[in-house]
C-alpha cells in the first residue's frame, strides 16, 4: 500500500478513538489532515456534537471549512483525544515533530490532552530517533546568537527557509532551527538543555508524551506505550 493510503487508513483507523460530545485536538500536517477529512465524515453521519482544538492556523481553515466546530484551546478546560502525526517515532513511542512548523501549537494541545494518538505511515517508524533532523522554534531577536551556540554544540544547525530563501514563520511569528541529532544518546538529557537555553521557545522532542501509535496499511497495526 503506498505511503498515502497509508496515512489515510491510520486516519481512518483513529475515527474509532473519538466518540459523542468528546473534546479532540486536530493535529498539523498531512496525516492530520486525513483525520480532520474522516473525522468530519464521522461527525456529520452520526450527528455527533463534538468540539474540537486545533494546532496551526491550517489545522483550523481546514476543520472549519468541514463544517468542525472549532474553538480555541482557551475556551476548554481539558482535552479528551488529541490525533496527530508524527515525523519519527521510535519503540518507546517517543517521537520528532515539527516538519510542517506547528511543534509549539502541538506540543501545549498534547500536553492538555488525557490521550495522545500519532497516526504514521510505515516510514516514520525508527530504532533510535535523529534520522529526521529536529524542528526548534526560536524568537527571532538574537536568532544568530542563538545559532552559533547550537553550532558549538555539535548540533549542525540550519535555518528553515522557504524556496524564496526567506527564513519560515511559525503561526506564532518565531523561525526555526533544524538541528541533527543522530549522534545525541541521551534524548531526554538534550530536552532539558534545549528548553534552558533563553530564545527557545520550544524542540520538537515528544517525550512520554504518545500514548498510541497507530501505523496504517492493508493491516492496521497499534502500539500502547
Ligand atoms: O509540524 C508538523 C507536525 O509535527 C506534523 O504532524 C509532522 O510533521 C508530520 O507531518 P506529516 O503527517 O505530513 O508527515
Amino acid at each position: 500500500m503506498n505511503i498515502n493510503l497509508q496515512k489515510k487508513s491510520a486516519a481512518q483507523a483513529a475515527v474509532n478513538y473519538i466518540d459523542e460530545g468528546m473534546i479532540v485536538g486536530l493535529g498539523t500536517g498531512s496525516t492530520a489532515n486525513y483525520f480532520i477529512e474522516a473525522l468530519s465524515k464521522k461527525i456529520k453521519a452520526a450527528n455527533w456534537h463534538l468540539t474540537c482544538v486545533t494546532t496551526s492556523t491550517k489545522s483550523r481553515q481546514l476543520a472549519e471549512s468541514l463544517g468542525i466546530h472549532v474553538v480555541s484551546i482557551d475556551d476548554v478546560n481539558h482535552i479528551d483525544v488529541t490525533v496527530d502525526g508524527v515525523d519519527e517515532f521510535d519503540p518507546q513511542l517517543n517521537g520528532i515533530k515539527g516538519g510542517g512548523v506547528a511543534l509549539l501549537f502541538e506540543k501545549i494541545v498534547a500536553l492538555s490532552s488525557n490521550k495522545n494518538i500519532w497516526i504514521v505511515d510505515t516510514s516514520k517508524k525508527s530504532d533510535k530517533l535523529g534520522s529526521f533532523l529536529l524542528p526548534v522554534e526560536i524568537i527571532p531577536f538574537g536568532s544568530v546568537q542563538l545559532f552559533t551556540k547550537l553550532s558549538q554544540m555539535n548540533l549542525k544547525p540550519q535555518f528553515r527557509v522557504d524556496n524564496q530563501n526567506q527564513k519560515v514563520l511559525t503561526d506564532s511569528k518565531n523561525y526555526i532551527i533544524d538541528v541533527d541529532i543522530s549522534h545525541v544518546s541521551d534524548i531526554h538529557k538534550l530536552a532539558d538543555t534545549l528548553k534552558s537555553l533563553t530564545g527557545i521557545v520550544e524542540h520538537g522532542l515528544f517525550l512520554d508524551l504518545c500514548h498510541t501509535v497507530i501505523i496504517g496499511g492493508e493491516h492496521i497495526e497499534k502500539i500502547d506505550r
